[in-house]
């Protein structure tokens, strides 16, 4: 039908930008606090503070196999994880300070990203 004449994806460059983002991520010196799930049982109250847990391994998983319907699930994960850092630890601590520097990182390169779309 027309409408499907006029669905666009968007170009494959644009449609990479999530892999490239997670990339640099999970090689940014800050990503150690968050490379892999929290360990539930060794971090007392994380399992009561945190509903939702997130990390840059889960989201790995998920871009791999492509369970991400769109750009903004992916970013909504991302947001998660920060979200989540600043929700249990103090702005002032190692992770804190970490989850903060990665959060800036990220929203100054995704801007950057999307000015090459
Ligand atoms: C992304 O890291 C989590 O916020 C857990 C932080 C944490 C783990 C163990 C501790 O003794 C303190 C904080």
């Amino acid at each position: 039908s027309l409408l499907v004449l006029c669905g666009r994806s968007p170009p494959l460059r644009v449609s990479l930008f999530p892999r490239v983002l997670l990339g640099e991520l999970e090689a940014h010196q800050d990503a150690w606090p968050f490379l892999l799930p929290v360990d539930q049982r060794s971090v007392p109250g994380y399992r009561k503070v945190i509903r939702r847990p997130m990390d840059l391994s889960t989201i790995r998983g998920r871009v791999s196999s492509n369970q991400y319907p769109d750009t903004e699930a992916f970013l909504s994960d991302l947001a998660l994880v920060l979200d989540n850092c600043e929700r249990f630890n103090e702005d002032r601590s190692e992770i804190g300070r970490a989850g903060l520097r990665l959060r800036s990182f990220l929203e100054r390169r995704w801007a950057q990203l999307l000015q090459q779309s």
